[in-house]
C-alpha cells in the first residue's frame, strides 16, 4: 500500500465507490437466511444496487454467471440450500461470505470451512465469528502465530438480568457477538492469510485485513446492533461494492463498511429506538452526497 492513503484519500475512495454503485448499479445475487432478506435487500437498493434473491439450484447456471457479485450467508442454512450456495460461490463470479453464527453447530462451522474454500473476495462476520472460523480452519498458514488462547466470551445483559435467567456462563451460539472485534484482530489476518479472503470484522471499531494490511472504519452506532440483520445488509453492502468495481476487495469492504455505519449516524440523529433506526439508516443511505460522504467517514491505516 503506498503512503498516499490520507484520510482525504479514503473520503474520496469511498465516494468514488459509492457513485461507481449508483452508476453501475450492480447486480447481486444473495443467498441469504430469512430473517434479512427484507433489510438488506432494502438496504442495496436505497444505494443503488440491484438485489436479487435466487436459491433454486437449477436456477444458478442461467443466472449467476450474469450477475455482478454473489453474497451467501449461510444465517438459515439449511441442507437444501448448501448445493446452491456450492454452485452459485463455483460460478465464477466474485463472491462475499456472511459466516452468521458459524460455530452454532457441526454442520454450519463444516458448511463455513467448504466454502471459504471456493475463495470468496470477502468474508465479513461480528467478531466470535471471525474467532470461531479461524480455530475451526484446520490449515493456518505456517510461521502465523495462531489466534489461540481464545478471548473469553462477554456475556450479554446486565450481571442481574443474567443471573435472573439462571445464566452460568455457559457456550453463547447465537448470531450476536460476545467478543470486541479487537479480540478478533489477529484471527481475521491469520484467517486471510490461509484463505485468500479480505476479512472484515464489525463492531464498534471495524477492521478490514488482507493478512498484511489492517484497515479500521469508525463509524456507525451502537443503536445498529439492536436491529436485526444489520450485519448481514452491511456484509450486503459490501457484496455492491465489490460488484461495482472488482479491483480491490480491501477497499470494497472498509469504504462500504464506514459508509453504512455513516448512514446509521445520520439515522440516529432522527432517530427514537432500533424501529425508526432501521428507516432512517435505509432513508439516509439513500440521500448521501459526495459532502456528506468525504467529510462523514472514517477510515484509517492501522498496519
Ligand atoms: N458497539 C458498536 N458500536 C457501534 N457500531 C457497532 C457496534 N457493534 C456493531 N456495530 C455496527 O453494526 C453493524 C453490524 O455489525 P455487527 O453487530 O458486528 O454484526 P452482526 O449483526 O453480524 O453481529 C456494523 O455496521 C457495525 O459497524
Ligand atoms: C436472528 C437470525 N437468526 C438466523 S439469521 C439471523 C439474522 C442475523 O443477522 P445479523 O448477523 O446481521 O445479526
Ligand atoms: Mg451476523
Amino acid at each position: 500500500m503506498d503512503d498516499e492513503r490520507t484520510e482525504a484519500w479514503w473520503a474520496r475512495r469511498a465516494w468514488a465507490l459509492l457513485s461507481a454503485v449508483r452508476e453501475r448499479s450492480p447486480l447481486v445475487q444473495r443467498i441469504t437466511n430469512l430473517v434479512s432478506m427484507d433489510i438488506a435487500a432494502n438496504a442495496l437498493t436505497a444505494a443503488g444496487a440491484s438485489p436479487a434473491m435466487l436459491h433454486c439450484l437449477r436456477e444458478i447456471p442461467d443466472f449467476t454467471p450474469r450477475c455482478d457479485a454473489v453474497y451467501i450467508n449461510v444465517g438459515t442454512l439449511s441442507e437444501d440450500w448448501l448445493p446452491s450456495m456450492r454452485a452459485a460461490a463455483s460460478a465464477g463470479r466474485p463472491w462475499v461470505l456472511d459466516p452468521v453464527a458459524a460455530a452454532a453447530s457441526g454442520f454450519r462451522m463444516e458448511s463455513c470451512l467448504e466454502l471459504l474454500v471456493l475463495r470468496p473476495a470477502v468474508v465479513r462476520g461480528n467478531a466470535s465469528e471471525i474467532l470461531a472460523l479461524a480455530v475451526g480452519n484446520p490449515s493456518p498458514p505456517p510461521g502465523l502465530p495462531p489466534p489461540f488462547p481464545l478471548p473469553r466470551r462477554r456475556r450479554r445483559g446486565s450481571p442481574e438480568r443474567r443471573a435472573a435467567a439462571g445464566d452460568g456462563g455457559g457456550e453463547d451460539l447465537g448470531v450476536d457477538s460476545s467478543h470486541d472485534s479487537g479480540e478478533a484482530l489477529q484471527a481475521a489476518k491469520v484467517l486471510a492469510q490461509s484463505s485468500g479472503a479480505v476479512i472484515a470484522v464489525s463492531g464498534a471499531l471495524d477492521f478490514i485485513t488482507d493478512g498484511e494490511q489492517v484497515i479500521s472504519a469508525s463509524n456507525a452506532v451502537a443503536m445498529m446492533q439492536k436491529i436485526t440483520a444489520t450485519g448481514c445488509a452491511v456484509t450486503a453492502l459490501i457484496a455492491a461494492f465489490v460488484g461495482a468495481d472488482p479491483s480491490d476487495a480491501l477497499d470494497a469492504a472498509a469504504c462500504a463498511l464506514a459508509i453504512f455505519g455513516l448512514a446509521g449516524e445520520i439515522g440516529m440523529e432522527s432517530a427514537k429506538g432500533p424501529a425508526s433506526l432501521r428507516m432512517h439508516l435505509i432513508d439516509a443511505l439513500y440521500g448521501l452526497d459526495e459532502q456528506t460522504v468525504t467529510s462523514g467517514v472514517k477510515i484509517a491505516l492501522v498496519l
